[in-house]
């Protein structure tokens, strides 16, 4: 089974690896682009994203099955959210999606956000560090390190997969019946 995974992110690819233990998978990291904004500002727009990341990756390998993960922000009446989505697709274009964590941003953010800056330059400046995005993410800085951006991407692949597995089965069972 040939997976591709349209990204090079080390922690979305890390985590898409770790959800594919044991299922004797090749694992195809394609950096494609996302067709949103680089920086996604709605759910829509985040998920829409990770549905055309895992097409185009899934096309481009010509693998078996494709996935994406996006990240953005949303804002919402308890202020400001990262947010996440991740999309499986297979080769007959049937899709499957998932959401992940979604945690409070400063408030601050939100003006550069409006602006046009991307929340990994925000993170770098907050942090004062260079590339929290492939690292511990957002996520990790606002959670002191107890969840980082690996495993949440890891509870999104694994969410995907579950799911991919359950019609699949569900599809070979009443194949046999
Ligand atoms: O190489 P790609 O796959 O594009 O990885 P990315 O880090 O840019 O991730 P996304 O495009 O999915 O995220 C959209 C934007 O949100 C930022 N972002 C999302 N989640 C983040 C996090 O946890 N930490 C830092 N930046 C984050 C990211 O840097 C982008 O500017
Ligand atoms: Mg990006």
């Amino acid at each position: 089974m040939k997976v591709a995974i349209g990204s090079q992110n080390a922690a979305k690819v890390g985590a898409v690896e770790s959800a594919l233990i044991g299922w004797g998978a090749v694992l195809h990291p394609v950096p494609v682009p996302s067709g949103v904004s680089p920086q996604p500002l709605s759910d829509e727009e985040t998920l829409q994203g990770a549905i055309n990341r895992a097409r185009r990756a899934r096309e481009e390998a010509a693998a078996d099955l494709g996935i994406g993960l996006e990240g953005g922000v949303v804002d919402s009446s308890a202020g400001l959210f990262l947010i996440n989505w991740g999309a499986l697709v297979d080769q007959s274009s049937r899709q499957w999606v998932a959401g992940g964590a979604r945690i409070p941003l400063p408030s601050s953010f939100s003006t550069p956000l409006e602006e046009g800056k991307e929340l990994g330059e925000l993170m770098e400046a907050f942090t004062s560090r260079t590339g929290v995005r492939s690292h511990e993410g957002a996520v990790g800085i606002f959670t002191a390190g107890l969840v980082n951006r690996r495993e949440m991407f890891l509870h999104v692949a694994k969410l995907l997969i579950g799911q991919y597995r359950f019609d699949t089965q569900k599809e070979n069972r009443s194949h046999n019946t």
